[in-house]
C-alpha cells in the first residue's frame, strides 16, 4: 500500500497521475524552520517528518502489521534567503507579493519516500525559478479576495489566477504545484512501483 502523507487537494491530483491506488493520511508536523536552516535542509527536513509521523500515525490505526510505503513533499517559495511559507493574514501576502513583484525567486520543492518497516527512507530536492512580472498593491489585494493564495507558499498559485503573475518559469512546473512528478517516479521505481506499468493496465 501507498499512503500520501498530504492534506494537499494538489498533491493528491498530481500523485494519481502515477499511480491508481493509494491512501491519504495528513501529518500534523511542527513547520517552523531552525535558527539558521538552510531552505533545502528545511524543505527535505519537513518531508521526511511528514513521512515519518505519518507512517507512525498509520501503524497505530492498523489492526495488523502492514508494511506501507508513506510519501510526504513540502514547497516553500525562497527569495533573498528568506524562505516564505503560507501567508497568515492579508498584511502578510502583502509583504510576501511585494517582494517577489518585478524579480526571480527560487520554488524548493522536496519529497520523501519511506518504509520504515525496511528501514528504506529516500529523498530528492527540486528547486525552480520563477520569474514575476511588477505587481501592483491593488491587484494584491483583489487577488487575496479569490482566497487562492491563502492556503499556498509565497502566497500565489502557479496552477490558477496567480498565473497572471508568472513570465516565466525555469524547473519542474509539477514541483512548484506541490510534487515534483519526474522525480516522484523515479523514487516510486526505486520501491517498486512503476507508473506507466501500472497505469498502463486495465
Ligand atoms: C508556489 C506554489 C505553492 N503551492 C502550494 C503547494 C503546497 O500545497 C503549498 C505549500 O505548503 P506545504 O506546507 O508544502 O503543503 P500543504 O500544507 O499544502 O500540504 P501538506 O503539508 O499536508 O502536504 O503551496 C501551489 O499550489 N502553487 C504554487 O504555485
Amino acid at each position: 500500500m501507498l499512503v500520501l502523507a498530504s492534506a494537499s487537494p494538489r498533491r493528491k491530483e498530481l500523485l494519481s497521475l502515477l499511480v491508481k491506488e493509494f491512501e491519504v493520511l495528513p501529518a500534523d508536523i511542527d513547520e517552523t524552520p531552525n535558527h539558521q536552516e538552510k531552505a533545502e535542509e528545511y524543505v527535505v527536513r519537513m518531508a521526511i517528518e511528514k513521512a515519518k509521523a505519518a507512517s507512525l500515525k498509520y501503524q497505530r490505526q492498523a489492526d495488523v502489521n502492514t508494511s506501507a510505503i508513506f510519501i510526504a513533499s513540502d514547497t516553500s517559495v525562497v527569495v533573498d534567503g528568506c524562505i516564505l511559507g503560507k501567508p497568515a493574514s492579508l498584511e502578510d501576502s502583502r509583504s510576501m507579493l511585494r517582494l517577489l513583484s518585478g524579480r526571480s525567486h527560487q520554488v524548493i520543492t522536496s519529497l520523501c519516500l519511506c518504509n520504515l518497516e525496511h528501514e528504506h527512507v529516500a529523498t530528492k530536492c527540486v528547486t525552480s525559478d520563477v520569474l514575476f512580472r511588477e505587481i501592483s498593491d491593488v491587484e494584491i489585494d483583489q487577488y487575496w479576495k479569490t482566497n487562492e493564495p491563502k492556503d499556498k507558499a509565497g502566497s500565489y498559485g502557479i496552477q490558477g489566477l496567480g498565473s497572471v503573475f508568472v513570465r516565466s518559469i525555469s524547473g519542474s512546473y509539477s514541483a512548484v504545484v506541490g510534487l515534483p512528478l519526474y522525480e516522484t517516479a523515479q523514487l516510486l521505481t526505486q520501491f517498486g512501483i512503476h507508473s506507466l506499468e501500472e497505469m498502463s493496465h486495465e
